[in-house]
C-alpha cells in the first residue's frame, strides 16, 4: 500500500517499521535538481513563500524497495507494484519540445522497466501565467509539448493520470510522477465539468492532458478496495472559470466540484462501487494566488475537511490568471 505524508521543515524520517520511503519531493524555498540521495529519488521545488511554508511530500511503501536508478535525467524507485519517478525541464523560451521530450522519455522509461500505467502526476510550472518568447503562456506551452507526446506514446482521455499543473516560484518544470504495474485502475471524470483534455482551443493550442481523479484497486477484492487521487481542482464549471473576482465563491465551487467528484453517485457511474466524502480526504494540497487569501482558505478548508491527516497551503501562481485558489487531495 502506497501512503503520502507531508512533513514540516526539520522533522527528521521517522522510522515506520516495515515501510519504506519510495520518493521525496521538497515543496521549498528553491529549486533542486532530481537527485539520488541515500537512494532514494529527491525533487526540490521552490514553492514555498516563506520557511513556515516548507513541507516535504515522502511517499512510502509497505514492499521493500527492489531498484533506484538514474535514466535521461530522470530519477526512480520502484517495489513489485509501484514506480516513483522526477524529472526537471530546465527554463527555456520555448517549452513545447522539451517538454515533449521529457514525457517522451517518460513514457519510454516507464515501458523498459515495465510500469505502464502511470496514475497521477504533478508538474510544477516557474513562471506559469507568464509569457514564452513566442507571447504564449508558458502552461499553454508546456500543455501543447505535453499533448504532443501523449498523442504519440499514450492512448487518450482513458489512459491520461490524475494531476496537477500548478505555478512554481522557481522557474523551469519540476515534474514527478506514480506509475503502477499492473493495479486495476478506473479514471474519473466529474460531469460538472467538461474532461481537461476535451477543453476548447480559447484555452491554448492543445488542452491539458489528464483526468479529474484516478483510482486504484488496493488488495484482492476487485474495486471494492482503493486509493482514490484527486487532481488539482479549480472554479471552473463546464470549462469557464467561474467567480473571477471572489474568493470565497470560486473555493466553494472547488470544494463542490470535488464532493461531486469522489460522491457515490458519480464513482458508481464509473464502476467504482464506493463513495466517499470531503471528511475522508486524508492528504489535501491548497493552492492560493493571493497571500492576503490565504486565512479565508485555510478558514475554508479546514471546516471541510475537519480531520486530514496532512493539510498543506501555497502561495503560488495557478494554470489560468482568474483562477485564485486550487485544491488536490488524495484518499488511501
Ligand atoms: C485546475 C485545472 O487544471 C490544473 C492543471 C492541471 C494540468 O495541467 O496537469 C491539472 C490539474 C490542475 O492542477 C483545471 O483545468 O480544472
Amino acid at each position: 500500500m502506497l501512503r503520502c505524508e507531508y512533513t514540516l521543515p526539520g522533522r527528521t524520517p521517522v522510522d515506520q517499521p516495515g515501510r519504506f520511503v519510495l520518493g521525496e519531493v521538497i515543496y521549498g524555498l528553491e529549486d533542486a535538481a532530481p537527485l539520488i540521495r541515500d537512494e532514494i529519488p529527491v525533487l526540490g521545488s521552490h514553492m514555498a513563500a516563506d520557511p513556515s511554508e516548507v513541507r516535504t511530500e515522502r511517499w512510502t511503501v509497505d514492499q521493500p524497495i527492489r531498484g533506484t536508478g538514474t535514466d535521461n535525467g530522470l530519477v526512480y524507485s520502484f517495489t513489485d507494484d509501484f514506480l516513483f519517478c522526477a524529472g526537471y525541464i530546465p527554463e527555456q523560451g520555448l517549452f513545447t519540445e522539451a517538454t515533449r521530450e521529457a514525457y517522451t522519455a517518460v513514457f519510454d522509461l516507464v515501458e523498459r522497466l515495465g510500469y505502464p500505467s502511470i496514475f497521477r502526476m504533478w508538474n510544477l510550472i516557474g513562471r506559469i501565467n507568464a509569457d514564452n518568447s513566442e507571447g504564449l503562456e508558458v502552461y499553454r506551452d508546456f500543455c501543447r509539448g505535453r499533448a504532443q507526446a501523449f498523442e504519440l506514446y499514450a492512448a487518450q482521455g482513458e489512459d491520461m493520470p490524475s494531476a496537477t499543473g500548478i505555478g512554481s516560484r522557481g522557474q523551469g518544470v519540476a515534474f514527478y510522477f506514480l506509475a503502477s504495474r499492473s493495479a486495476a485502475r478506473v479514471n474519473i471524470e466529474n460531469a460538472r465539468q467538461i474532461p481537461a483534455y476535451n477543453y476548447p482551443e480559447q484555452y491554448g493550442p492543445k488542452p491539458p492532458s489528464f483526468a479529474r481523479a484516478t483510482y486504484l484497486a488496493t488488495g484482492d477484492q476487485g474495486l471494492g478496495t482503493g486509493a482514490l487521487y484527486i487532481s488539482g481542482t479549480a472554479g471552473i464549471l463546464g470549462h469557464e472559470t467561474v467567480h473571477a473576482d471572489d474568493l470565497d465563491k470560486q473555493c466553494r465551487v472547488a470544494l463542490e466540484n470535488i464532493e461531486y467528484l469522489i460522491s457515490r453517485r458519480n464513482l458508481s457511474g464509473h464502476g467504482v462501487p464506493r463513495g466517499y466524502e470531503l471528511a475522508d480526504v486524508t492528504q489535501v494540497k491548497v493552492y492560493v494566488r493571493h497571500r492576503e487569501d490565504m486565512p479565508a482558505v485555510r478558514a475554508a478548508c479546514e471546516e471541510a475537511f475537519p480531520n486530514p491527516m496532512d493539510i498543506a497551503y501555497f502561495n503560488v501562481d495557478i494554470c489560468r490568471s482568474d483562477l485564485l485558489v486550487e485544491i488536490e487531495g488524495v484518499i488511501a
